[in-house]
């Protein structure tokens, strides 16, 4: 088979199929949506994500451990959840984001290492397909998961959504245009993502996110996902009204990412 014409997302979304096609050692590998629904249910409860992002200062910082990118490779050599996790809560983060797709090099366990080690809310980072990984998330300490609108056809995405609020579970719904946009909020989806990165090519768009704020309305929240490399491009998306900010390689490479952390907060 050729891979003519298939791009980075098509990927990444393949191998996640097999993934999920393959025997799995986890207990909801084969239940039924009921059987997903009560197990997720007896889950400790999610904290509130999108209410620390609203009630904290703006925008909030939702920041990303990312142990490497397939556009930049390895971020930080050897990176430990636990420790980058403490510097970001020590830094003023609002909330926390953890990359656990292998593209990235990330994993639940990481997630579940940076869930024992802070309190802070946590956006499991993943390409989610089925609700089975959803109730993964919650299991590690997941209190919001990303749902990706250029992976999922319409059905798909309401149901995701409204199986994660069934179980409390909040969503970042990631878009990349006006049209997705839409979609999104039409799926019933509250937090709505721009990212400046557009998976298909892993280009950047730097004002992406800031030239699309304008069809958000203010009842939901708007964060702009990806490509802050300087604070000045924090500034920006901060003048442009969106309510938070999800950064990862700034930090990630920083030499102290602790104190990136607290000069950006600084200077909003
Ligand atoms: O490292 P950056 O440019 O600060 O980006 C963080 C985050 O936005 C990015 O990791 C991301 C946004 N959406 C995604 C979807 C899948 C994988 C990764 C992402």
């Amino acid at each position: 088979m050729s891979d003519k014409g298939s791009t980075y997302l098509d990927k990444i979304l393949a191998a996640k199929r097999a993934e999920l096609a393959a025997p799995r050692a986890t207990r909801s590998g084969a239940l039924t949506d009921r059987e997903l629904i009560e197990l997720g249910a007896r889950l400790p409860r999610p904290r509130d994500f999108i209410g620390a992002l609203r009630e904290g200062p703006r925008p909030g910082i939702i920041a990303e451990f990312k142990r490497a990118s397939p556009s930049a490779g390895v971020l930080r050599e050897g990176a430990d959840a636990r420790q980058i996790a403490m510097l970001y809560a020590a830094g003023g983060a609002t909330c926390m984001s953890v990359l656990c797709d292998r593209h990235f090099q990330g994993s639940l366990e990481d997630l579940r290492t940076v869930r024992q080690s802070v309190a802070l809310p946590l956006l499991a980072k993943d390409f989610i397909l089925e609700k089975t990984q959803i109730v993964e998330a919650k299991r590690v300490g997941a209190d919001c998961v990303l749902l990706i609108v250029a992976a999922l056809p319409a059905p798909q995405l309401r149901n995701l959504i409204e199986f994660s609020h069934t179980l409390e579970m909040q969503v970042l719904c990631e878009t990349r245009d006006e049209a997705e946009i839409d979609r999104a909020m039409a799926a019933g989806a509250k937090l709505i993502g721009v990212n400046s990165r557009d998976l298909q090519t892993f280009e950047l768009d730097p004002d992406r996110a800031a030239k699309l704020r304008k069809y958000v309305p203010k009842s939901f929240t708007y964060v702009a996902e990806s490509g802050v490399r300087t604070i000045d491009d924090a500034l920006r998306l901060r003048d442009s009204g969106a309510d938070a900010l999800l950064i990862g390689s700034y930090f990630m490479t920083a030499d102290q990412p602790g104190e990136a952390l607290r000069d950006l907060v600084m200077a909003l």
